[in-house]
Formats: structure tokens, sequence, C-alpha cells
């Protein structure tokens, strides 16, 4: 039963830095590309060159509902977000640009939040 008890803790602290990091994402002044899933009426071709599309409040519902086990399986959705949004748009676009910016900012964060 505590056994039990421990995992349960443990699993939860795990998820602490995933919550934080992605508010963080979410408030950052270049999130605002990735906050819900790309709109395929708006962007037609998306769905024929991007196979698994993820956003931030897709993320936020995993968390919730407990599906990431481990703090790497929420690390890979973020990675995702930012690798789509490489696929898709131009460096130098507008897009681009933000989804550079926010890739670097989650990596940073995270090496802090997980070494601390
Ligand atoms: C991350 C991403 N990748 C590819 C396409 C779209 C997006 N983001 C959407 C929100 C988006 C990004 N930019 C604009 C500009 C006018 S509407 C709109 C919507």
């Amino acid at each position: 039963k505590n056994v039990e008890k421990l995992r349960t803790a443990e699993q939860s602290d795990n998820m602490t830095a995933c919550r934080l990091v992605l508010t963080e994402m979410e408030k950052h002044e270049d999130g605002w590309p990735f906050l819900k899933p790309v709109n395929f009426k708006q962007f037609p071709t998306y769905k024929k060159y991007i196979k698994n599309p993820m956003d931030f409040t897709t993320m936020k519902n995993k968390l919730r509902d407990s599906l990431y086990k481990t703090r790497g399986e929420f690390a890979s959705d973020t990675r995702l977000v930012f690798n789509n949004c490489m696929i898709f748009n131009e460096d130098e676009s507008d897009v681009g640009k933000a989804g550079h910016t926010m890739r670097k900012y989650f990596e940073q964060r995270w090496k802090d939040l997980l070494l601390s």
C-alpha cells in the first residue's frame, strides 16, 4: 500500500515540473502559434505534411488526464510541437522564428528544472 502511495507521490512530483514549464510557455510572448491545434481549414495542407500534430492545449489536457507516464513523454510532445513547426514554417517566418525561440526557451528551462 505504502509503495503504491510513494509511487503516486513521486509521479505527481515529476509532473509538477511539466505543469510549470507548460504554464511558462503558454504565457511566453512567442507562445501564441502553439496555444491551440493548428486549424486544418485555415491551413489545408497541414495534415498532409504533419502526421502527428501537437499543441499546448492538447498537452495540458494530457497532463490533466494523467496520460504522461514519465517526464520524458511530456518532453517528447513538447519537441514534437517545435519539430512540426520547423517542418511546416520557414525559419524566417514569424511562426518559424517563434518556434526556434520557444524551443530554446523550453530546452533551457527543462535543464534548469531537472538538474535543480
Ligand atoms: C504553429 C503553426 N504551424 C503552422 C501553421 C499555423 C501554426 N499556428 C497557428 C496558430 C497560426 C499561425 N499563424 C497564423 C497567422 C494567421 S492565422 C495563424 C494561425
